[in-house]
């Protein structure tokens, strides 16, 4: 085959006005527009990658002229030097010798490189013909420890365990595979929970979704204690005794406070407990684990790279590994985030509450399931109902569940006159 040459990045600075109905909001982020530093990467060969990072409105321009930076040295390469080795790229990427003391694998620059990173996945899985969650499954296990950049992490995990594992847990995946095709994976729906909405609405939305054949829900909480409660109470006694309820703090609580919360929230009898406090306070996690009891803690959408998911979990300070497609950068950390949870035996939800955050999960969840955790037990992915008609290739949910996507690539392509007219500050959605 003809050696593929990137030619151009283009990058799109792409808000949606989501805090005008309250989509989206939390205790803490009170007035999300969905938002995207988006990137293009075009080739010699017409086919193009896309990929973005997942903003809240202001800022996201910060995260766009990062990309543009961190773009600049892979116009001229080819594909292939850059995907025989993705975790070598991953450590180019955030190793810059200037720029990397802006964060290190943090911050803006960590969200950037998720952006470009994920688009040279989507050229790849295009290139090949497949959904990415396949092109991952039909990777050799040397050929998915290439794609991880395993520095900082070998003390948990190396890249020989990494291949062992992966090995091992190869039988059986072609029933795996048929399983997930014809059920979907599991998933659960926040769209009725967020915290601006009335209870009417909550209610409402609650219902639809019960309707729809959704079985677990997630309410933002953070509130005045009293109307936490409240509206929980709300939600459990619409929902049913029978499907599962998470509530979710957004960092909103400082340790001891979110011991108490907690305990009083489990009243409502709690699936988890989502980001009770600072998402770099690990031993606070740890704490808060053991005091609630038996409440599971979940946290992962602000942990920004595998050394702290790697402390989270040796500190056995979460029950749920909420991985983020755009926090973490891009696929390559993912997978080795999955791989690590998956040694402490530790189930993998990612987050999605975003724009394309569900476009992108969906093959993380597939790919762990059929080739590293072998089960759907107490795993669940996050969908939002937001957006979705923005996507050339948008996900597909039935009765609750992600169906396989089919389409080549990451499923993260915007279609070309959302990009025009929400495009910022300039598309005629902003003026
Ligand atoms: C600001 C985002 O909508 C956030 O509230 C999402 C989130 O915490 C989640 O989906 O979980
Ligand atoms: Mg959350």
């Amino acid at each position: 085959m003809k050696e593929i040459r990137i030619t151009n990045v283009r990058v799109i600075d792409l808000r949606f006005p989501t805090s005008r109905e309250q989509i989206g909001s939390d205790a803490v982020n009170k007035d999300p527009d969905y938002s995207a530093a988006y990137c293009i990467l075009e080739t010699d060969a017409g086919i193009s990658g896309h990929g973005l990072t997942f903003t809240l409105g202001r800022g996201t321009e910060l995260c766009a002229e990062a990309l543009r930076y961190l773009a600049q040295p892979i116009v001229g390469r080819t594909l292939s030097s850059i995907t025989e080795k993705m975790g070598a790229f991953s450590a180019e990427v955030v190793g810059d010798t200037q720029f990397r003391w802006l964060g290190p694998e943090k911050g803006v620059i960590h969200l950037a490189a998720a952006a470009l990173i994920n688009a040279v996945w989507d050229l790849y899985a295009r290139v090949e013909g497949k959904p990415l969650w396949r092109l991952l499954a039909e990777l050799s296990p040397t050929q998915i420890a290439d794609a991880i950049d395993f520095r900082y992490i070998t003390d948990v995990l190396t890249r020989e365990e990494a291949i062992a594992l992966l090995t091992e847990r190869r039988a059986g995946y072609e029933e795996r595979l048929k399983h997930l095709a014809a059920t979907g994976y599991p998933a659960y729906t926040t769209s009725p929970g967020w915290f601006g909405f009335s209870d009417e609405k909550i209610i409402r939305l609650c219902n639809e979704a019960l309707a729809d054949g959704w079985t677990h829900f997630k309410l933002k909480v953070g509130g005045d204690p009293a109307d936490d409660l409240r509206r929980a109470r709300l939600v459990r006694k619409c929902i049913g005794p029978d499907n599962k309820l998470m509530v979710d703090a957004n960092q909103k609580w400082d340790v001891n406070e979110a011991i108490e919360r907690t305990r009083s929230l489990s009243e409502v009898d709690l699936w988890w407990m989502e980001e009770p406090t600072s998402p770099d306070d690990i031993l606070g996690h740890a704490r808060i684990r053991r005091e609630v009891r038996p409440v599971r803690i979940a946290t992962g959408e602000h942990c920004h790279n595998r050394v702290m998911f790697k402390q989270l979990l040796q500190a056995e300070a979460i029950d749920v590994c909420q991985i983020d497609s755009c926090r973490l950068a891009g696929v390559s950390e993912n997978l080795a985030v999955i791989l690590m949870a998956a040694k402490f035996g530790v189930p993998v939800c990612p987050h999605a509450g975003g724009v394309g955050l569900c476009e992108y999960v969906q093959h993380l969840s597939a790919f762990d399931y059929l080739c590293v955790s072998t089960t759907m037990e107490n795993r669940v992915t996050e969908f939002v109902d937001h957006l979705h008609e923005h996507f050339v290739d948008p996900v597909r949910i039935e009765r609750g569940r992600y169906m396989l996507p089919q389409q080549p690539g990451y499923s993260i392509e915007i279609k070309p006159e959302t990009l025009r007219d929400y495009s910022y500050p300039d598309g005629k959605v902003w003026k």
